[in-house]
């Protein structure tokens, strides 16, 4: 087992990575990435583009399997659980590209998400659940809607509410806030921490270095496939080793 941070205790942590590492040919997209998530934390993932995030992501939410190393939600072995088990373990994901069934409702897209989560759950209980989370996401007067009639932010809110619906204890978003305006950016800031108010612990990666900034409660920084530093946004935005791994891309570092 892993060493436990200062502070916390082995029963507070909901997620452990282990060495992870995924290969996709002659590419170590992800290379012994550890990291361990304490209950009730915002975790960001970051690193400039081709660093491994999205390739990290998908091992923790069981699109792919690792090629070595360990991943425990909850302190249990999930490394091999296929998407649905994770979910079921209370693991939940909203995506990068937001995909809801267009032609169904926003209550519906809902109900859907409540059903899949947990084994047993009825439809009348489901649709419930699905408006109770209407409201806490801001959606509740555009429940009617067909799917595809939201904006881009009631889309990301959407996606949320779906996979809040599964009832997890860790949510992953995949940059949400990707092509939202400052202003939006900030409401959406404001949903995910309120999801943390819930009990819920988040890890999301992100682009935008003021969304952050703002939102996590620790980094991890990724680069060529590994961690290359973790700590606080202050922690890692002064850190050489990432100051140097973003020069010359397009992000800017300090927010
Ligand atoms: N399915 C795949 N097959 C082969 N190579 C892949 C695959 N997925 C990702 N890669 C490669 O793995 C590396 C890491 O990609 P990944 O998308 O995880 O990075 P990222 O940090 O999410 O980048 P970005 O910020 O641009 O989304 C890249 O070199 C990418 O080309």
């Amino acid at each position: 087992m892993m060493e436990v941070a200062a502070g916390h205790d082995e029963r507070d942590v909901v997620l452990r990575a282990d060495s992870l590492s995924k290969r996709f040919g002659g590419l170590l997209a992800v290379q012994n990435v550890s990291f361990t998530q304490y209950a009730g934390e915002i975790l960001a993932v970051i690193g400039p583009n081709g660093a491994g995030k999205t390739t990290l992501l998908n091992l923790l939410s069981g699109v792919y399997r690792p090629t070595s190393g360990r991943l425990w939600l909850l302190g249990r072995d999930v490394t091999s659980d296929a998407m649905e088990a994770r979910c079921h373990a209370g693991l939940g994901r909203a995506f990068q590209i937001v995909r809801p069934f267009p032609e169904m409702t926003v209550h519906e897209n809902v109900t859907v998400g409540a059903l899949f989560g947990k084994h047993g759950t009825r439809l009348p209980e489901a649709r419930e659940q699905a408006y109770e989370l209407l409201e806490r996401t801001g959606l509740a007067a555009h429940a009617d809607k067909a799917a595809h009639e939201l904006t881009l932010l009631q889309d990301k809110r959407l996606e949320v509410a779906r996979a809040l619906a599964t009832r997890p204890q860790v949510l992953l978003l995949d940059e949400v806030m990707a092509g939202l305006r400052p202003a939006e950016a900030q409401e959406a800031v404001a949903l995910v921490r309120s999801v943390r108010e819930s009990g819920v612990s988040v890890l999301f990666i992100e682009h935008l270095m003021p969304v952050v900034r703002d939102l996590s409660d620790r980094v991890v920084v990724m680069d060529q496939g590994q961690v290359i530093a973790s700590g606080t946004y202050r922690e890692v935005t002064a850190n050489p080793q990432v100051v140097s791994a973003y020069l010359g891309t397009e992000t800017e570092l300090h927010a």
